[in-house]
């Protein structure tokens, strides 16, 4: 099988354009979920990824892999890879966007092994925009930002109305994340800007 792929986007798109106030280059990005398995600080086996808005439509995301992430002896199981994608590309298109979004499709080429203690240094590039769609697409860089490319991913997400999280989620797992977004608001008001959309 070929390692070409479709051409990215798959459809025409309009340029992702950064809400006016999204964060500015060099903001260290929040917790979106204390409980989140990709970022949050209360999952205790988590990725614990964070993340950097860089330059252009760009975040920085990195994680440290460690032996709760296995899948082969020592190596970072692929799905858990494809969950720090998820996270990052979802933190750049909710924080940059500044729109409810959720993962319709995700895709995942994995080039080199991860190994257990090896930090992934993710790059995720807005791609483009088509009514409610929102395409993003990543880079993992092996111990540096710089480092040989191990994973890459590229998404689909899709504009949800908030009422998707209400009527699928958990409510009182909701009101806990109202009031961390409360909380983080108000550190982020003293840091100089707010998230509500
Ligand atoms: C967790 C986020 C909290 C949000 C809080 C807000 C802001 C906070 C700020 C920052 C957030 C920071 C970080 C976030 C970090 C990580 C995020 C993780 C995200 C996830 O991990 S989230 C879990 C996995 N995710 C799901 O749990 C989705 C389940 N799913 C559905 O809920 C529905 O399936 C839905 C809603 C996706 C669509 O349903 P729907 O009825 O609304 O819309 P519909 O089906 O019409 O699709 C509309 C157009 O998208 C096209 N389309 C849809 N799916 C496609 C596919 N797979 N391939 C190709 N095209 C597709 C259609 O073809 C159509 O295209 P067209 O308009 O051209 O016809």
């Amino acid at each position: 099988m070929s390692r070409v792929s479709q051409p990215w986007p798959p459809v025409a798109v309009e340029p992702a354009v950064p809400h006016p106030k999204a964060p500015v280059a060099g903001t260290e990005l929040g917790v979106h979920f204390n409980e989140c398995f990709g970022c949050g600080d209360e999952a205790d086996a988590g990725l614990h990824l964070r993340s950097t808005v860089g330059e252009g439509q760009v975040v920085h995301s990195r994680f440290t892999v460690t032996a709760a992430h296995q899948g082969a002896p020592g190596l970072a199981h692929g799905g858990l890879l494809a969950c720090a994608f998820d996270e990052a590309l979802g933190s750049a298109v909710g924080n940059l966007m500044r729109r409810p979004a959720v993962t319709g499709k995700l895709e995942t080429d994995f080039r080199r092994p991860v190994p257990v203690g090896s930090t992934l240094f993710i790059e995720t590039r807005l791609d483009g925009v088509a009514g409610r769609k929102i395409y993003v697409s990543a880079d993992g860089h092996l111990d540096a930002a710089d480092g040989p490319i191990a994973v890459s991913a590229r998404a689909l997400f899709i504009v949800v109305a908030f009422d998707h999280f209400s009527t699928h989620g958990d409510p009182e797992a909701l009101e806990k994340l109202a009031a961390q977004h409360e909380k983080n608001q108000r550190e982020r008001e003293e840091r100089g800007w707010e998230i509500n959309p």
